[in-house]
């Protein structure tokens, strides 16, 4: 029988950490053995209102919960300066991070590969965990080659804090590794409104909607003389997510590096 991974779930009582929490609860290869949140301090986690049947120690500051626990594995599921912190405590404490909080930087994820390196950890930052939404990305890759206008439009629950998405930056940054830059629209255009043409990297355009009822969506949408193609990817829950974090912490404890993006590690 596969050895049992020993894990931290921080931001368990979020939309995210919640199903992770369950995820944890039915897979027997996997521990819980503590969690970090905001509040609850020293209760057990069955003892927080939602949460599953888990004698695991509730800790609100991090530092304390490595410094008390035995883990192989973090999985943080918070915001992202909580998620940052985070991420540099465990590693150095020598536990492996599985991170789909959203909002680092390139400058974060090279600085945080330097340390994991240096450490010889696995370490995994997915801005997604659905395995759709990684082939909606590596198929607007692969469009990207021979369509050079493209448009992301990203839309979003109104609880989101970071805009764009962490997908949709990862997907300009796949895009961006195959096509050149290019202003696109018409060459006088002009914002009448400021932002009306969204977010821009090397002349991609991106759009964040936020709306209630929403949970996490994209349309990459390319266009060329007389056709238009549009790569569609729907999150309708967030179980969706669940199957790429188990693949996540499964893998980092195989790794000695830092790897950004779930299609690096998907067969
Ligand atoms: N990679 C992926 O596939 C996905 C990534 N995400 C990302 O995951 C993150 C979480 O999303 P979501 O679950 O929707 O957000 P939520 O706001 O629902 O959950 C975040 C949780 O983290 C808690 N939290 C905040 N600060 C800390 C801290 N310092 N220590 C411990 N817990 C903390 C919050 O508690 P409190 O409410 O008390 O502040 C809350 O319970 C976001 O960055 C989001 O973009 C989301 C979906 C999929
Ligand atoms: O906040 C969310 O909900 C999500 N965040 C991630 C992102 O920023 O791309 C992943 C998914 O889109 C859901």
């Amino acid at each position: 029988m596969a050895e049992t991974i020993r894990v931290i779930i921080a931001g368990p009582r979020g939309n995210m950490g919640k199903e992770a929490v369950l995820l944890v609860n039915r897979t027997p290869t996997l521990e819980l053995v503590a969690a970090v949140d905001s509040r609850n301090e020293g209760k057990e986690l069955r003892e927080v209102e939602g949460m599953p049947d888990e004698s695991a120690r509730v800790y609100t500051d991090m530092e304390r919960c490595l410094q008390d626990v035995e883990a192989d594995v973090l999985i943080d599921l918070t915001n992202p300066e909580a998620g940052k912190v985070h991420m540099d405590l465990a590693l150095d404490y020598n536990v492996r991070p599985v991170v789909g909080t959203t909002g680092f930087t390139e400058e974060d994820v090279k600085r945080l590969r330097k340390k994991a390196e240096d450490k010889e950890l696995g370490a995994i930052i997915a801005p997604n965990f659905a395995v759709g939404a990684v082939l909606m990305m590596k198929f607007s890759q692969m469009a990207a080659k021979y369509f050079e206008d493209v448009e992301i439009i990203e839309k979003h629950h109104d609880r989101k804090l970071d805009a764009p998405s962490g997908t949709a930056i990862k997907t300009a940054q796949l895009i961006s590794e195959v096509r050149e830059e290019k202003k696109q629209g018409h060459p006088d255009e002009k914002e009448e409104w400021e932002g009306a043409r969204g977010a821009g990297m090397e002349g991609m355009h991106i759009h964040s909607i936020r709306l209630p009822g929403l949970v996490a969506h994209q349309e990459v949408m390319f266009g060329s003389s007389g056709q238009t193609l549009t790569i569609k990817h729907d999150s309708i829950n967030r179980e969706s997510f669940m199957p790429g974090v188990k693949l996540a912490v499964e893998t980092a404890m195989k790794l000695d590096t830092l790897v950004y993006g779930l299609e690096n590690i998907m067969e």
